[in-house]
Parts: C-alpha cells; structure tokens; sequence
C-alpha cells in the first residue's frame, strides 16, 4: 500500500484551477521533495491530502484511506508540519510535548522528543514565549515526531532553522525513512531537497510537471553532466567510441591551436563517465578534465521556463 497516491486530483477555487490533475504516488521509507514556485499550488495539495480542503475533481488516498472520508481514523499515524493547531506562549515546550503525547495516546518521551530536536533540557522547560522562531520551530519539528507516525508532511520544515538546525533536520528526515515512514516534504531551499529526497516532483501553474528521482529529472530534461576533457590527439575512432556510448548525446572537438585538444561531452547520466573515460584512453592520454553536474537548480528552473512558454 502507497503512503500516498493520488488519481488526477483537482482544486478549483472558483474558475481558478490552483492544483490540475496531479498524479503522485509515494511509498513507505521514500522520501519525496515536492517543490514549485510561490503559488504552484503546493499548499493546497498538502492541505487536500490532510482534508483540510476536498478536492474539487480527482481523488487522493493517504493510508490507504480516502481523503474524502476525513482523516480522523488515520490522523495519529500522520505527523504534520506546521500542525494546525498553535503554540502556546505561557506554556512550557515540554507541556506542549506532554499534552500532545497524552491526547494521542501515544508512547513518547518528551524529554528524549526534545533533545532529539536539539532543545536543551532547560530550554524545554521555558515558556515557549521566550523561544527564538528556530527553536519555535525545533518544537513544532518534535510535535510531528510523536507517536513514530507512517507518514510525515512537512511544509517548509526548515524555515527558521540555523544551519545547525537544518543539518538536524536532514538527520531526523533520513532516520524517518530509515525506520520506514514516508516522508513528504516541499521546500524552496533547493540543495535541501536535493540532499534527502529519493524521489522529487515539481509543481508549476497546478501542474505536476516533473516526477522522479534526481538522476531520471536531470537526464529527462537535457544533460545530466557535461565533461571537458584534454587529451593528447582526437582521432576520428576516439570520437566514435565516445560517440558510440548509449548516455553521449553529444560530442564536440575543440582544436585550441598549440594547446591540447579537448572533447566537451554531454551526458544524459552521470555513471556514464567511466565509459567516456575508458573509450577516449583506448587512443588517447586524458592529460586533464572536467566534470559539470547539473543541479537541481537548474532542473527546476528548466522546468518552471518551461512551463511559462
Ligand atoms: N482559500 C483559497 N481561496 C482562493 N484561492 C486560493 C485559496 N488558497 C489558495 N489559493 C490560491 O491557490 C494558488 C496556489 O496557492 P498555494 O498556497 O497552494 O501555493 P504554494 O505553492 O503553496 O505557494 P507558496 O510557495 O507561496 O506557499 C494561489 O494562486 C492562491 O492564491
């Protein structure tokens, strides 16, 4: 069973389509990253798959269970970021703790919560008045932690965290994964959801307008990585071993003069390199080179360009 999946799911605020028709799928101990501009609709998306909102078309299961029939059977089993309900100013982060753990039911230890989310023992004794917003937010991060849920939707989780804070994050979110849950999460802090996720889907306009893991979106959309490598002679059966290699999609000579020649190799995946390697020292000495990976960034704002066209 999918933590989550979703068949076309739609939201219309009167004639305006914010979410069209999003198919998602994410699996127990996957980590999924869910990024899109401001206003592509995240939000709302997350908001569908909590029941905050019905959805206007299209249908969602969360748990196995459809949004539609509310969530309250499954709302322990989700641990949600920022939860709907607030902070308290005049009570303490550990009462925040020990309330929540008693009204689920559940097993936990505030105190082993908040170390975990790097609050000290003294810090989650004070009024949460007198908390900064990282450690608001450290808080709220524990809140979603009670109970080991299945699921965790995190919204934004690294907002107002310090980098330290952010490193803490990464760590909580992999050991989730690891225990088994799915963790769902959106984000605009690119190199975050790049380190984490298995699995990434960008939004734009309601659109879901790409879905994979990070290897597939960077080869979908052009190359994964573009090599520069100098080598001592380019004879035209280097070019076709190099040329020959399913990933090369393309391959191109630069005659610098007196210097070395020197191949620029573009690549729709990355493992592919040592072939490249391998081919070109079959004729030739590889005297030096360089490698260019593309980043997330760059996929994302291919794919936000993209859709603006
Ligand atoms: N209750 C509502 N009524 C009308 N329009 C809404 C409502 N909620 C959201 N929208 C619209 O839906 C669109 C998507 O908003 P949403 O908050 O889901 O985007 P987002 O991707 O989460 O954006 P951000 O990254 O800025 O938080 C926006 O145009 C917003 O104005």
């Amino acid at each position: 069973m999918s933590a989550i999946r979703t068949n076309d799911l739609t939201k219309q605020y009167g004639s305006q389509t914010v979410v069209s028709r999003i198919d998602l799928e994410v699996e127990a101990g996957e980590v999924y990253g869910f990024l899109g501009p401001n206003g592509a609709g995240k939000s709302t998306t997350i908001a569908m798959l909590l029941s905050y909102v019905h959805p206007t078309d299209g249908t969602a299961r969360v748990l196995g269970r459809d949004v539609c029939e509310g969530s309250a059977e499954i709302k322990h089993r989700i641990g949600v970021l920022p939860e709907q309900y607030q902070l308290y100013d005049r009570l303490s982060g550990r009462k925040h703790l020990q309330f929540a753990i008693d009204s689920m039911g559940a097993d936990g230890d505030p105190d082993a919560l908040a170390d975990r989310v790097g609050l000290e023992a003294t810090a989650v004794r004070r009024s949460v008045g007198e908390y900064s917003t990282g450690m608001k937010q450290r808080l709220r991060i524990a809140l979603a932690l009670i109970g080991e849920p299945d699921l965790l939707v995190l919204d934004e989780p690294s907002s107002g965290l310090d980098p330290a804070g952010i490193r803490l994050l990464r760590e909580i979110v992999l050991e989730e994964r690891d225990r088994g849950a799915a963790v769902f999460f959106s984000s605009h802090v690119l190199e975050q959801v790049e380190e984490v996720s298995d699995r990434i889907g960008i939004l734009v306009d309601g659109e879901l307008r790409m879905s994979g893991d990070l290897e597939g979106l960077k080869s979908g959309t052009g190359a994964a990585v573009e090599l520069e490598v100098e080598t001592d002679a380019v004879s035209r059966e280097l070019l076709t071993a190099v040329e020959s290699i399913d990933s090369v999609t393309e391959c191109a000579v630069t005659d610098s003069g007196p210097e070395a020649p020197f191949l620029t190799v573009s690549l729709s995946n990355s493992a592919a390199k040592a072939d490249v390697f391998r081919a070109i020292e079959a004729y030739a000495t590889i005297e030096d080179f360089t490698a260019e990976e593309r980043s997330l960034e760059s996929v994302f704002e291919e794919g936000v360009t993209e859709a603006s066209r």
